[in-house]
This record gives C-alpha cells, structure tokens and sequence, in this order.
C-alpha cells in the first residue's frame, strides 16, 4: 500500500501538468481564433456536435417537410391526415376547430399542434412524433412545417417498408371518407391555398340540364376516374379540363358544385388575378393536392389574358387610335402562355385525378389556344331554360311532375329567353304551386312582351340548351 501511494505523482506535480495543459489549450484557442474565420469555426463545432450525438444517441429521425421537390409532399399530407386517429392518453395539447358555420353545433375536429409529441406504436416499435414549424422570413409560404418522426436506430428499415406504407393505406382511406368537402381560395399575401367546408346542395339529380346532356356530362366523369391505366397507356397526364360557357344563371356553379358532390372531390377556386406571375401560377398549381377541381371562374373577367389576340390587339388598336396619348393597360403578372402552360404544360401534369374547370360568359372572347382538346377537352353549353329543364326545375322546386298549366308555359318558354335562375326565383315565390304556376305564366308573358318575340327567337337559336 505504502509503496503504491510512493508510486503516484505528487500533488504539485499534478498542479504542475494541469497549469501546462490549460496554458497549452488556451495558445491553442488563442491561434484557432486567430486563424480560422468564425462561419468556419462555427460549422466545425456543429460537426462535431452532431458526431458526437450520432454516435452516442440510439435514436433515428426522419422529417418530412411540407413540399417535395417543388411539389406537395404527399407523405406530408397522408401523415397529417393519420396522426389525428393516434391521438391518446399520452398527448398533452391539442388542435380543436370546426370551419363549419353553418352547423354551429358540429363537435369540434381535432388536429395536431405544433411541437406536440404524438406516440405511436406499430409492430413493436416506438414512434414519436412531432409538428414542427420555422419561420422562413425571406420565402413564400412564410411558415414551412415538417413531421419529425423518431425511432430506434434499429427500426429504421422496417419503418421505411411497413411503417410508412400502411400510413399512406391509412390515409388514403381517411381521405376518400371524408364526410366533408373543402373549398379552397388562393391568398395572394401568404401564398397560400385557404380553405373553408365546402356545402353545396347542387347534385346532378337539382340541376335543370337537358337529359341527354347531364347523362352525356356524368359518363364523361365515371370514364375519367375509371381510366387511370388508360391514361397511363397512352402517355397523357391524369387530367380532364371542362369548360362551361353560357349566359348568367345558366347553372354553370351550379353544375361545378354538382360535379364536385359528386366526384367527392374539393374545390381551389383561382382568380387568376391572384396570381402574381408565370411563375406563381405554377407555385399555386403544385400545392394543389390529387382528386380534386382546379375552377377558373368567368376566365375572361378582370384579365385580359385568356382573350383571344386578335381581338384584344384590334381593340387595342381602336382604343390608341381614339385615345393616341394615353397609355395602354395591360396585364402585370400572368401571361397567356404562362396560362396555356398551366393548363397544359409540364407542370400540368404533377399530380393524378385533376379536373379542371373554366367558365365563361363569352366563350368568343376565349383565346383558340385555350380551347383547344388537352386543355379543354369537353365544352358544355349551359343555355335558357328549356321545357325540360323547367319540369325539373318544377319537381324540385314545387315537388310536381305535372300539371295542365305546364303545356303554356312549355309553348312560352319556346318564345322567350328566361335563364333558369329566373325560372328558380320565380318558383320559389309561394307555396302554393297553382298560385306559382299563374303568377309564373304571367311573368313570362311579361318578359315576351319586354323581348319582342322575333329578337328573342333569333337569341333562342344562339342559346338553348344541348
Ligand atoms: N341549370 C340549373 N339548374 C338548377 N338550378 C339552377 C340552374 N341554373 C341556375 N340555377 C339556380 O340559379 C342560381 C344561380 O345559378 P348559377 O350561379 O349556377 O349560374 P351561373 O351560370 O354560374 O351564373 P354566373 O355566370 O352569373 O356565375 C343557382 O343558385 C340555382 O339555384
């Protein structure tokens, strides 16, 4: 014992050594300080960091970011729709809210806060997870979120080959039950899509269309979203564009609700005003998400950049000639072959199952380019109401199929423009149907009489149904 307590430096010597190896690391300190620029040292440090906790942590992270090579992330979107179903006893805060306001009552729907830890477990492993958000300042969206998932180090492989897959089933099927549909609208300040529930009561049984029309309009839709490996065989992207054209109150929202109800697919209904640019129309088009109707309504309103070029340049013209000082306006932002390519361009084609819809009041005003198939591949007149059109209008409106007044107001309606919208006001006047009939039969006389019966046939021809 004494011999090994003689063997052992002594205390002074320790001293000694301890003053010498901090005199050491301070010269040491003193010329990395010197020599090696701050971003350098700092980046240095941070490697070592994360070194040191990869190889002394256990622990595998996985984070999945909003957006994905310029697109939504669609694992982002599947996570986001599974975590609200493993929410348990372990969870300390949650997100609550309800965008339904015309069902006050409806129980609040959950989400996941940020910086909440969500546990889950699956085939034995242990899953943390958790939202995270950074403020990007300088990029549009300013707010850039990402899932943090965390598992054992050993769990990896099998949380890329089961783990994720079964989330993405999951979701999938979240999603198609949704008993809610969204519509969203494009904020021009934070560049993003917001939405609200979307609660139409427009289906294809209430619309006033022509018969053959509305059969011709939903076997088109049943053949589209049967026909993903079609498309797919013959090399074209997973899309169908509608244009709907007709005079106001023809049932053109009408009919994009009924489509939407029944397709079971959201809404992002764009201005194209919105859009600042080319490229913030394709910003816009890639956070949309699959299964759903991209609508442009009354293109050819507030821009003039979906009209057709030689009317545009003619009365242009005409306006530089009356006017030779003044200024010419036009468009900033978004040009005609930034939209023909959002219609169908390259980037058209990111994503499956889209359908996009335009309106129009005046369909002639329309670029050709616009038209053409492939970026409007089925044109749907939505014309007068015809006397088809006002037995449906009838049966929904008065609950009857018929009666002996119908065939006046069948012969009147050949000889008069009335929209159904006008035919829908005036039906839902008073509950009894024979005092609507009469007042009905009344307003259409008066309305032939306003026309002139030989300016309302010629119009006729220009725009009835079918
Ligand atoms: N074809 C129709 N079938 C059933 N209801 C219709 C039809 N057309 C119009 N209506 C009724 O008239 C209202 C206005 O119609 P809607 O907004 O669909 O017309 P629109 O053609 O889109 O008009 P606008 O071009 O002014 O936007 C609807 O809420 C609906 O009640």
């Amino acid at each position: 014992m004494f011999s090994l307590l003689k063997e052992l430096p002594s205390i002074s010597t320790l001293l000694s050594i301890y003053a010498s190896v901090s005199a050491m690391a301070m010269l040491i300190r003193t010329i990395c300080n010197e020599v090696i620029p701050k971003p350098m040292r700092n980046y240095i440090s941070s490697k070592v960091f994360d070194l040191a906790s990869r190889c002394l942590s256990s622990d595998f992270t996985f984070i999945i970011e909003e957006r994905w090579q310029a697109v939504n992330n669609e694992t982002f979107r599947a996570v986001e729709a599974y975590l609200p179903t493993r929410i348990g006893p372990s969870t300390d805060s949650l997100l609550i809210g309800s965008n339904e306001p015309l069902n006050p009552r409806a129980p609040p729907k959950q989400s996941i806060p940020v910086d909440c830890k969500i546990i889950d477990e699956f085939q034995g492993m242990r899953l943390e997870w958790t939202l995270r958000s950074t403020d990007t300042k300088k990029y549009f969206p300013r707010e850039k979120r990402y899932f943090r998932l965390a598992c054992k180090k050993g769990d990896r492989d099998r949380v890329m080959q089961s783990y994720f897959p079964q989330i993405a089933k999951k979701a999938e099927s979240i999603l198609r039950e949704r008993e809610t549909l969204n519509i969203y609208t494009y904020d021009q300040e934070s560049s993003m899509w917001e939405s609200t529930v979307f609660k139409h009561p427009a289906t294809f049984e209430t619309l006033a269309m022509e018969p053959e029309l509305k059969q011709l309009v939903k076997e088109d839709l049943d053949s589209f979203v049967a026909r993903k490996d079609f498309f797919e065989g013959v090399g074209r992207a997973w899309k169908r564009g509608y244009l709907l054209y007709g005079p106001p109150g023809t049932g053109k929202s009408s009919l994009v609700a009924a489509i939407a109800n029944y397709l079971r697919y959201n809404i992002y209904d764009l201005q194209v005003q919105s859009a600042r640019s080319d490229a913030d129309l394709r910003h816009i088009l890639t956070s949309t998400t699959n299964r759903s109707i991209l609508l442009i309504e009354d293109i050819d309103c507030g821009t003039k950049v979906s009209r057709d070029r030689a009317k545009v340049q003619d009365d242009q013209q005409d306006k530089e000639d009356e006017q030779p000082n003044r200024i010419s306006s036009s468009d900033p932002g978004v040009t005609l072959s930034g939209l023909l390519n959002f219609l169908d361009g390259l980037w058209s084609s990111c994503g499956d199952e889209r359908i996009i819809i335009v309106t129009t009041n005046h369909k002639e005003k329309l670029d050709p380019a616009l038209l053409r198939p492939g970026r409007m591949d089925v044109h749907i007149h939505m014309g007068y109401c015809t006397p088809a059109a006002f037995r449906k209008l009838a049966a929904t409106y008065l609950g009857i199929k018929h009666r002996s007044s119908f065939v006046t107001i069948e012969n009147l309606l050949q000889s008069t423009t009335v929209t159904p919208a006008e035919v829908a006001q005036q039906l839902m006047k008073r509950d009894e149907p024979e005092a609507v009939l009469e007042s009905f039969i009344h307003f259409l006389e008066a309305k032939r009489n306003e026309n002139g019966e030989s300016g309302a046939q010629t119009q006729k021809q220009d725009g009835k149904n079918g």
